[in-house]
């Protein structure tokens, strides 16, 4: 049963083109979603509505099977459930320190100062940015401001983290500690969506795909859709290495079980 979903949904930015149309996109609780498409193809727009952020032009945003209402009251418990996280750490970050950046959205859910303290210590903790605490918003390097944005969106402990393309612009170690950050956060109750173009990522991290093209949706189990170059060519997307790697041993690709690791996909395209 999807806890968050998009029914019908339609996108237009005023006259311009539709971006998504009759979109239909289930999130399943515990279950990883990585959304794809190429520039422009929608998945800033459909991670926007499934936020709140963006009343779509048609259709609904239901949580737990009930439809959205786009009222203040419904609205306001919708995003503190469903955080975005956008891809340009400058278009969210407001405050001028980093303690004060963390502490602003837990301080607007009402909580104690104190209260408010100890949940910035964890999030920064969790996030590895406990020495970053005093320092400028502005003096941060850019791998560090998109951590920060980040940590603003895990203080809210959301059911939901929405992550614009998390990876774009991180070194690999700081690929490898976001990664490992948000199992942590799901093995506290978060269900993470990402979008990103990282196509080696998504079949490393992914559960489920939702790959956005010419406006349409198509979701599959990662291993299906991810396998299908057909479908990823026209979508003008590349088939990630591990499957052409799989496929060139003669290995089945959409394999439910597939190798998910790098070690993993190695050592079964070496020693089948
Ligand atoms: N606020 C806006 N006003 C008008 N048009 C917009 C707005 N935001 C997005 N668009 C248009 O909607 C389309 C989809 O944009 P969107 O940012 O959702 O795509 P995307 O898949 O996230 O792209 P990218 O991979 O380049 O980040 C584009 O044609 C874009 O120009």
């Amino acid at each position: 049963m999807s806890a968050l979903a998009l029914h019908g949904v339609s996108v237009r930015y005023g006259r311009d083109a539709w971006v998504l149309r009759d979109v239909d996109v289930e999130v399943v609780a515990g279950r990883r979603l990585a959304l794809i498409g190429a520039n422009g193809a929608g998945k800033t727009t459909l991670l926007r509505t499934l936020s709140g952020s963006l009343r779509p032009t048609a259709g609904e945003v239901l949580v737990d099977e009930t439809p959205l209402s786009f009222k203040r009251t419904a609205l306001t418990a919708h995003r503190r459930a469903v955080q975005l996280v956008l891809q340009d750490p400058d278009d969210q970050l407001f405050s001028a320190d980093v303690h004060a950046e963390i502490s602003y959205g837990p301080t607007n859910l009402g909580l104690d100062p104190d209260a408010v303290r100890a949940r910035v210590a964890e999030t920064a903790e969790l996030l590895g940015i406990t020495e970053l605490l005093t320092r400028p918003v502005h003096h941060l390097s850019y791998g560090q401001r998109k951590r920060v944005a980040l940590a603003g969106a895990v203080a809210m402990q959301p059911r939901f983290l929405l992550l614009d393309e998390p990876t774009a612009g991180l070194d690999p170690a700081g690929c490898a500690a976001l990664l490992a950050c948000l199992k942590r956060l799901e093995g506290a109750g978060t269900t993470v969506v990402l979008s990103t173009h990282d196509m080696a990522l998504v079949w490393e991290w992914a559960d489920t795909v939702t790959l956005l093209d010419a406006g349409r949706a198509v979701s599959d189990d990662a291993g299906n859709l991810l396998g299908d170059a057909d479908l990823l060519r026209h979508a003008q997307l590349d088939r990630p290495w591990q499957a052409d790697l799989l496929d060139a041993a003669g290995l089945p690709v959409s394999a439910a079980d597939r190798p998910r690791s790098r070690a993993d996909v190695l050592a079964a395209a070496l020693h089948r």
